[in-house]
């Protein structure tokens, strides 16, 4: 049989029974990528995405191994509303992960609520918020996270980065605005590709049979159109994908059984 030759950093894909052993495998991950990164420069920078994924992180509530003290939690996107609203990404990961935690509140970088008026300004101001983090903005280089966590939706987009939208093609801002998302609310901010791709780990997570045609056009023959295909990690960034059987239904693409 002949040999399929994938590039070094072609993506994993995992899949598991259901959604809940898929929780525990994240989690597993997760704790590993926390202490390969704390062992190596003391701290673990993570951007998390809305949707389900939120819950979907259920697995580290209570986890001893987990060290809250040393996490950076940014949003890989975020809706243009107030803290509290039921649109906010902060709001959803506070309800499902962080009000059950230890977790320092000053190492959760949320939006600055003051500006929600002003896109631009918002979303510059988040954009420093990362460079303050990072350190290292100049015009050849990005944001290393250590890990980026990212949800799909039925139209392929992830973040807040939809089919179609010029944004797909922003090689310079490390934080953009919408203010004309297809799906509301209209207005968000997001982490632009370049963000996304320089991520050491990306992990798409998506759970669930409705998630079975997109995943297919992204895993088995990309379609550059579907904003989740265009995630394509600089090596030796590596990018995962965590599903349930169900959304790999239709998806011939080899699996890789998990393993730290
Ligand atoms: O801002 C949004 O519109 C949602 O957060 C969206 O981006 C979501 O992450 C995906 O649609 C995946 O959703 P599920 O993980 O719930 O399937």
């Amino acid at each position: 049989m002949a040999t399929v030759h994938q590039p070094p950093n072609a993506p994993i894909l995992v899949s598991f029974p259901d959604a809940d052993a898929l929780v525990v495998s994240l989690s597993a991950f997760l704790v590993k990528a926390q202490k390969d990164s704390i062992d190596k420069k003391g701290r673990f920078t993570i951007a998390l995405s809305g949707g389900s994924l939120p819950k979907m992180l259920r697995g580290l509530i209570g986890n001893p191994a987990v060290k809250w003290n040393k996490w950076q939690v940014f949003y890989v996107d975020e809706r243009v509303v107030s803290l509290d609203h039921p649109d906010s990404n902060h709001r959803a990961c506070m309800e499902h992960l962080f009000s059950k935690v230890s977790i320092p509140e000053g190492n959760i970088h949320h939006i600055d609520t003051s500006l929600l008026d002003d896109l631009e300004e918002l979303s510059d101001a988040y954009e420093k918020d990362l460079i303050r983090e990072f350190a290292q903005k100049d015009s050849a280089r990005f944001p290393v996270f250590d890990v980026i966590l990212l949800g799909m939706g039925p139209d392929g987009h992830t973040a807040s980065l939809f089919p179609g939208h010029e944004l797909l093609l922003e090689e310079d801002r490390w934080v953009a605005y919408v203010n004309d998302s297809p799906k509301p609310p209209p207005k968000r901010i997001t982490f632009t590709y370049p963000v996304i791709n320089h991520a050491a780990r990306i992990v798409f997570v998506a759970a669930g049979k409705e998630k079975a045609t997109t995943l297919r056009s992204v895993l088995d023959v990309p379609e550059e159109g579907l904003p989740s295909a265009r995630v394509k990690p600089v090596y030796p960034g590596q990018l995962y994908w965590f599903v349930d059987d169900a959304a790999a239904a239709n998806v011939a693409y080899p699996r890789t059984p998990f393993k730290l």
